[in-house]
Formats: structure tokens, sequence, C-alpha cells
């Protein structure tokens, strides 16, 4: 946005139907000056530039580019006029000269507002769109400000005091009206907050809509204002979730155990437990959800895990049959099914019934799991992994599974759990129908405001550590010419020669006429094998059957193959610890927290492992060498929400369900949105339906029809 003054404004007839009005605004801005030492520093100092900004507009047809049209138009601007411009620069005419689009320009007209502007005290910029002018919009403002009345701020008193925040009069007032800087800057927080506080007031309330009594309300809100405290030790675990926490080859880490700690804490609370839980890639989550489904198991209710491919399915059922069948004594071993799009119709006949009449105890499969005809007979929890890959209503058609449950039965593993939360909760034997308890998985780390704005009304559990005995990967950036291919294949070759197994990872399975730059797997397949004679190659995509994709990825996870020639299907999930190489052709095509993710194939044994980057083209070498420096998927997600903004972070189908904020932005203020956090549980604490706070109930309504909330 700049001011300045016009400096002339001419139209000029091109053809008899073709011609534009081009105005010149003369601007002054002010630049901080940066010491040289510190781009992120600046040491206070101001230096002046005048600039010159172009402003075209076109017109065609005979009557439009008459000249006493053009004329009349431009004389709408005259030298000397003062004027407010937005837009973006089109192009750099000359040094200072800027050609802006997309441009609007209005002129200041009262003295009051331009001695403002000359006093450089802050002052409304009001957008002119659809035809409707910057003027008028500011004019009905300042009517509807001189009719607002200082009461009407629908939000307690006690909480304006507790986060700072301006009142909504004085907010209002300060955005339209500021008297200074800070004014402005205090009234707009307070708008932010609002953004943020209507959103997950609404989340929360509709949470505790669907939960029954006031006591169970307030376990929930105890629960979101205190997930840190509540554990349960590993001696209070059941002997099943015991068992496999022994039978395993390596100890949990810290994280991992509290994780688990947490999680079992929430099973035994009569309450569907909603939480995320949130780990770089490789750092271990799949285990820590296999023994919150054992601890449920072991108490006699089922437990369902779902995840978005065949391929990471059939990989969590091996992986866990496999660790089941090391168990002391044969009695509890639990009877574990796979049902996915590939179990032929007698088989998943055969584990459906199992499932309805309770004989079998756990389910692996994908989003077959939620299908009409899969029915339960007492599902106490589903896993969902790697859960941004479902969209929000598939993932809430698990609630829609409730079973019916006696309430005693929840505590059958927990006796010895003696707070007086737990006596009270047993204390009620009835037989009531409770829906599932929900733990989601994510390897895409969200930062946790971004988390707190798509699921405000999860809990959230994070593991922070990774395993030890991990190397980082040495990730190289490089740009895909002959010198680029040659330096990585000798890489490959020195890989193979050592033991080491290799993905080879592409963006399309055949080569495509209208992408010419693009490699493809099956294209490149032959070639590969030549290039690397000795060393079997398999190839892996989404066009495959699912016993094909098996077979594949068994030779490689067994040795049989060496080379695996794969599209993004292995991004998510896949497992095979002693692969120490990938690369990844035309890396540009790919979000930063996907190539992590693909990254996070390699490097999951005790093996050194390399990753490289091949980029189509030099100019697209930056934004991958980011990825060189930093292997802490929580970074690079935060640098992407700052850079790129919440929508490319999460990619279409998980940012479709972010709210739109008028104001607030997600990746600057995020402390405002954890502050509107804490006050929506702090109001709903003291009112769990907003009873006491019935103007606050007709806000939040207003602005979030409470039918349409959440999903
Ligand atoms: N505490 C541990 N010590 C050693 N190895 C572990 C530990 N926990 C898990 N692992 C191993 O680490 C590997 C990665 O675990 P897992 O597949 O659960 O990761 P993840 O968090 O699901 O990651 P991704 O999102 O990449 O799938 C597995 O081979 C697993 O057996």
């Amino acid at each position: 946005m700049f001011f300045g003054t016009v400096i002339s404004s001419k139209g000029v007839r091109i053809r008899s139907t073709l011609g534009f009005v081009e105005v010149v605004v003369g601007c002054s801005i002010v630049e901080p000056k940066l010491s040289s030492s510190d781009v992120s520093c600046n040491s206070g100092a101001e230096q002046k530039q005048r600039i010159h900004l172009h402003l075209k507009k076109f017109f065609s047809g005979q009557r439009f580019s008459s000249q006493y049209f053009l004329n009349c138009i431009s004389s709408k601007h005259k030298e000397g006029d003062i004027v407010y411009v937005s837009g973006k620069v089109k192009k750099v005419l000359s040094s200072g000269h800027y050609d802006l689009k997309e441009y609007t320009i209005d002129k200041l007209e009262e003295e009051e507002q331009q001695s403002t502007l000359l006093d450089r005290k802050p002052y409304p910029i009001y957008p002119s769109k659809a035809g409707l002018e910057a003027r008028l919009l500011g004019q009905s403002i300042s009517r509807a400000l001189k009719m607002l009345t200082p009461d009407i701020d629908p939000i307690p008193p006690e909480v304006l005091t507790e986060f700072n925040l301006a009142n909504l009069f004085d907010a209002y007032m300060g955005i339209h009206k500021p008297k200074n800087r800070d004014e402005a800057d205090f009234a707009r927080r307070r708008l932010i907050f609002d953004d943020f506080f209507y959103l997950q007031l609404g989340r929360l309330f509709q949470m505790l809509e669907a939960v029954g009594t006031r006591v169970e309300k307030e376990e929930l809100l105890y629960k979101c204002e205190n997930h840190e405290l509540n554990a349960v030790g590993v001696d209070q675990w059941s002997p099943l979730a015991n068992k496999l926490l022994k039978a395993l080859p390596y100890s949990l880490t810290a994280s991992q155990l509290n994780a688990v700690k947490e999680i079992i804490w929430d099973l035994r609370r009569p309450v569907p437990m909603n939480r995320l839980l949130q780990g770089d890639v490789g750092c271990g989550k799949t285990i820590v959800a296999f023994l919150a489904c054992m601890e449920v198991v072991n108490s006699g209710f089922q437990a369902a895990f779902m995840v978005p491919t065949e391929i990471l399915a059939v990989q969590h059922y091996e992986h866990l049959t496999s660790l089941l069948e090391k168990l002391d004594g044969d009695e509890c071993k639990p009877n574990i099914a796979l049902l996915t799009g590939s179990t032929s119709t007698r088989e998943s006949r055969i584990i459906r019934n199992g499932l309805k009449t309770g004989e079998i105890s756990m389910v692996i499969g994908t989003h077959t799991l939620i299908a009409d005809k899969t029915d339960f007979s007492a599902l106490r929890i589903s896993v969902i992994d790697e859960q941004q890959r479902f969209g929000v209503i598939q993932r809430g058609r698990f609630n829609n599974k409730p079973s019916y449950c006696n309430s005693l039965q929840l505590y059958t593993s927990s006796s010895k759990l003696s707070d007086e939360n737990t006596s009270a909760d047993v204390a009620s034997d009835s037989e009531t129908f409770m829906a599932p308890h929900v733990l989601a998985m994510s390897a895409t780390p969200i930062p946790r405001t971004l988390a707190l704005a798509l699921y405000g009304d999860m809990s959230l559990t994070q593991i922070t550590d990774l395993p030890p005995g991990r190397q980082p990967i040495e990730t190289l950036a490089l740009e895909g010419n002959d010198a680029g291919f040659e330096t990585v294949f000798q890489m490959m070759r020195d890989e193979l020669m050592d033991g080491g197994k290799v993905y080879l990872v592409y963006p399309i399975i055949e080569e495509s006429e209208h992408l010419p730059q693009l490699h493809a797997a099956k294209a490149d397949f032959d070639s590969i094998k030549q290039k690397f004679e000795g060393y079997p190659c398999g190839l892996l995509h989404g066009r495959m059957k699912g016993n094909e994709k098996d077979e594949a990825l068994g030779s490689f996870r067994s040795g049989e193959t060496r080379i695996l020639l794969a599209t993004q299907v292995i991004e998510i999930g896949v497992d095979v610890p002693d692969a120490s190489m990938m690369i990844v052709m035309n890396a540009e095509r790919f979000g930063m927290s996907q190539l992590h993710q693909l990254r996070g194939r390699v490097g999951r044994g005790g093996k050194k492992s390399r990753c490289v980057f091949l980029s189509s083209t030099s100019s697209t070498l930056p934004r991958l060498k980011v990825l060189e420096n930093s292997s802490d998927g929580f970074h690079l997600a935060n640098a992407d929400l700052v850079m790129r903004g919440p929508g490319d972070l999460l990619g279409k189908k998980q940012s479709g369900h972010l709210p739109e904020f008028p104001i607030a932005r997600l990746e600057i203020d995020g402390s405002i949105l954890q502050e509107a956090h804490l006050a929506a549980l702090k109001v709903l604490g003291t009112s769990n339906d907003l009873s006491l706070f019935p103007r606050l109930k007709v806000e939040l309504s207003m602005r979030q029809p409470l039918c349409l909330l959440g999903d």
C-alpha cells in the first residue's frame, strides 16, 4: 500500500478499438537502513526513496477507446491529488518505476485523512472491491461506529483481563480510528483473538455436547487443560501390554514410553479419547499404537487399526503378528486379522463375521474398515495411521460405530488405579453405549498452532526423540544434469558394493508426452537394470495389484532385490530398516514435507544412510538445499508454514478443513491462538453449555452455526 501524489493522468488511443488510461503516482518510501553484517537487524536509521507507480487500464471496443471517453476517465485523477494505491508489481519498467497490476487507487479527500497521512498516524485502508468504493465503505463504517455502544462485548470481562485484551468497543474504535500505532496493534490483537476464540469455543462446545453427564464433561475439560500430567505407570499396564513390551527387541525411548502412559491413562476414562500422536518420521509411533491396542484387547474389547495403503496394512500386520508370536504363553494371544481391498470375498466375510461375534480382537486394514458392512461387537479403540490421508468425515465414521459396554469392564486391567476420579467413575456400573477412543497418528509434523486450528478438540501427544543409534541421513541436493547423474550413479554403485539397498523414487509411473522432463519409474527400469548388472531390481507403483506390491516390497525387504524403483507409494510408513540410500528424481515436484517423509524411508536402522534429491533445473535447487541442512520435520514444517502458508504445507485435502480467518494469520499469530484455546477452555469450564454466557452463545452461533461446526 502506498501513499503518493498524482503526477500525470492521460488517455492514449492506440487504434480505433483499443486505448488505455495511464495514471502515474509519485511516492516517497522510507526504508530502514540495513546493517551490512546482519540483514535481520536494523540500526534504526531510515532512508527515503522516490518511486513512481504506473497504473494502466486498457479499454477495447470503438466506444470505449474514443479519445473523448479516455479523457473523461483520465480526468478523474488530477495532478496533485493525494491518493493511496495498492496492487502487485507486474514489472519493473526502469529504476524506481513500477508497472502495477490488479491495483486499486483511492483519493484521500478529507483534510482529516490528509493530515493523518502527513502525521504518519496509522490510517485504515479499505479495499475498493466489486464496485464498492473504498471511500463509501469508509463512510459507512464511520457511521456504524457512531452507533456502537460500549457494552457490545459478549466475552466476559474476567477473560478480557486475564488475557490482556481490549474490549470489543475499544477494539473497533482502535482498528478504524487509531490514535497511534500501539492502539491499532492492541485492537488488532483483540480481533485476531476473536477469530481464534470462537473457533476453539465452537469445537470444544460441540465436543462437550457429544458426551452425556456433567462429570464426563468436566473430565474432558480437565483432560484438555492438564494433558501432560496424566499417565499410567508401566506396572499398572494390562498383562498383555506388558508382555508385548517385554517381547520387543528394543527398549522404548523416553517419549515413546510417556506417550503410551498418557494414552493408557486416557483409555481408562469413561469418555472417548480423541488424541493426535505426532512424531517425526521413523520415531516409532507404530509400537506406541500397538501397545494401546493391546491394553484394550486385554480387557476383552476390540481394536481397529486403519492405514491409508495396503502396503502399510500388510507391513503392520506382519510386524504385529511376529511380535505376538514371541509372547510367553499361548492363552492370552489375541486373534488379529488383516482386511484390505485385496482380501478375497470369502475371507472378508469370515473376518467380518469374526469382528461381529467378537472372535477377532483386532483388525488391521485400509478404509474397508469403515465400510458399512463392517460391524464390531465391542470396538473400543480405532487407530488411524497417517490420519492426514483420510478426510475428516472418514475419520469421524469410526465414531459412528459405538459399542455396548459395561463401564466396569474398562477397569478390569486397572484395578490398582486409585485416584479419586477413577473411583467416582467406577461407581457407575451401568451399561452404556460409548463411541470408540480415537488415536490418530501423523508423520507429517504439524506445528502446534496449526494442529490446534485443525484439531482444537484433540489432545496432542508428541514423540520428540528418535530411537537410539540412528545416524543422521546425509542429504545432498543436486541438479539432475549429466554430471549430476554421473555423481549419483557412482554413489549408488559404492553403496551397493558396500551391501546397501537403494530406493529410486520417481514422480510418475510412465513417461508423459506433456511432461517430457519427468523421469518415469517404468521407463527407467530396463536402463537401471543394465547399468547395475548383478544387482537385482524391483518395481513398485500404485497401479500394481495388491499381491504384486507385497511381493515387490517383500523381495526388497528380504534382500532378493537390492534396487527398488518406486513412485511415491512408498512415501508413507514403508519400513525397510536396512535400506540405506534414496535417490529422488525431479525432486522439485514434491513438497518439502513430502520429501522429508520420503527421506525417512532410509536411515531407519543402524546403517549410515544417504539421500539425494535431483532437481530438474538449477533454479529449483535452492529450495531442495534447505533439506540438506535440516533433518527435523517440525522445523521444516514450521519453515514451510512461514514461507508458504498453511495451505501448501497441509496439501489440498487437509487444508480444505482449515477454517478461514478474516484477520488472523496462522503463521504469525500462533501465540494468540494458544491463548484463545485456553480462554475457550476456561469459559466452558465455568459453564459447560454456555448457559451462564447467553450473549457468547448467540455470538458463537452467529459466527459458526452450531450444526456446521466440526465436520
Ligand atoms: N525404541 C526403539 N528402538 C529401536 N528401534 C525402534 C524403536 N521404536 C521403533 N523402532 C523401529 O524403528 C522403525 C520405525 O518405526 P515406525 O515404523 O513405528 O516409525 P513411524 O513413527 O511410524 O515412522 P513413519 O512415519 O516413517 O512410518 C521400525 O523398524 C521400528 O521397529
